[in-house]
């Protein structure tokens, strides 16, 4: 019987860009949760390395070889000699280069099943270290639970208990590279902005006062996003209009926007309106948690 687990979608409720380091990267802080669907991966152990993606986004996916399943098998070869490899089997659903972190949370997926076929236990440093080797998103996406992520993203604060979140997902169909985001941000090297996001003690635990805390937060990358992808602008727009919003805003490095509702018929009633409205838009009701 193959290994099987799903990789969540990953958002991220807020995004404060703390600065740039000389190196160029962007010191971040972020509070990130994940949707209850995303993608499916399956492990087949013994045998070489080897991945088959399918599914409805498999073709967006990139070249193969580059997949992140592969290159975060790889990173953990590296960190566990003699480690048992096998057939992976991606079932790709989730929009590729959307702000949904599909790439990372497929390579998170993957270091779990490596670590179950190879008797590893789950808090093992060496998936921590081939996770920070793979991508700036595949840490948080290791546990998938709500988390404040600071730095370039390997910096993970304690899980929290959230209330779970009724949501709208929306992605308006064009792909956002997030490197050409974070460059429009036009950031020097080596500046220091300094933090202004309230630390875990500082998120409610109720859902009304987490979502009016969330209301005075932002994301930085919205701006830059916005003035590449005008999509961008057209579904925070469109989601803005939905009844019963609550918030509207931008994951990651976009396209994809989020909203947020009191109740989860309020979010199904308004994903099934703005696919009505924009066949060519993915549009999904979740939890966040
Ligand atoms: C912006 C975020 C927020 O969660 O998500 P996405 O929009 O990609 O989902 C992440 O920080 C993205 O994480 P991830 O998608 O893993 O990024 P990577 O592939 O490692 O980085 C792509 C490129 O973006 C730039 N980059 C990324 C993260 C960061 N903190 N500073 C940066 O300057 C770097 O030039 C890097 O080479
Ligand atoms: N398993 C994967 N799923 C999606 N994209 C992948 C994967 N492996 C590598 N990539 C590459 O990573 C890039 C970013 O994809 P993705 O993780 O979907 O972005 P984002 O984090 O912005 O949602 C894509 O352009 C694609 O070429």
């Amino acid at each position: 019987m193959p290994y099987i687990d799903r990789a969540p979608a990953k958002i991220n409720l807020t995004l404060h860009v703390a600065g740039r380091r000389s190196d160029g990267w962007h010191m971040l802080e972020s509070l990130v949760v994940f949707a209850g669907f995303g993608d499916t991966l399956t492990l087949e152990p013994d045998g070489p390395l080897a991945l088959d993606v399918a599914g409805p986004t498999a073709a967006k996916a990139g070249p193969q070889d580059d997949n992140l399943v592969l290159k975060a098998a790889r990173a953990l070869a590296a960190e566990v000699p003699g480690l048992t490899a096998g057939r992976f089997v991606l079932t790709k659903r989730l929009p590729v280069a959307a702000g949904l972190g599909g790439g990372s949370a497929d390579a998170a997926a993957a270091l779990r099943l490596l670590a179950r076929a190879n008797g590893l236990a789950p808090h093992d440093r060496r998936l921590y270290a081939a996770a920070c080797a793979t991508g700036a998103d595949v840490p948080v996406c290791l546990s998938h639970c709500a988390r404040i992520m600071r730095g370039t993203g390997h910096d993970l604060g304690p899980p929290l208990a959230l209330p779970p979140l009724p949501a709208v997902l929306v992605n308006p169909g064009v792909p956002v590279a997030t490197v050409g985001v974070f460059r429009a941000l036009a950031i020097p090297p080596g500046t220091d902005i300094g933090s202004d996001h309230p630390a875990e003690d500082r998120i409610p635990g109720s859902r009304e006062a987490l979502i009016a805390a969330l209301t005075g937060l932002r994301n930085d990358l919205e701006p830059p996003a916005r003035a590449l992808a005008p999509e961008v602008g057209t579904a925070i727009e469109a989601v803005a209009a939905t009844a019963g919003v609550r918030l509207v805003r931008m994951s990651g490095s976009g396209a994809t926007v989020f909203g947020l509702y009191a109740t989860p018929r309020d979010a199904s009633r308004a994903a099934a309106k703005l696919r009505a409205a924009h066949p060519g838009w993915w549009a999904r009701a979740t939890l966040l948690r």
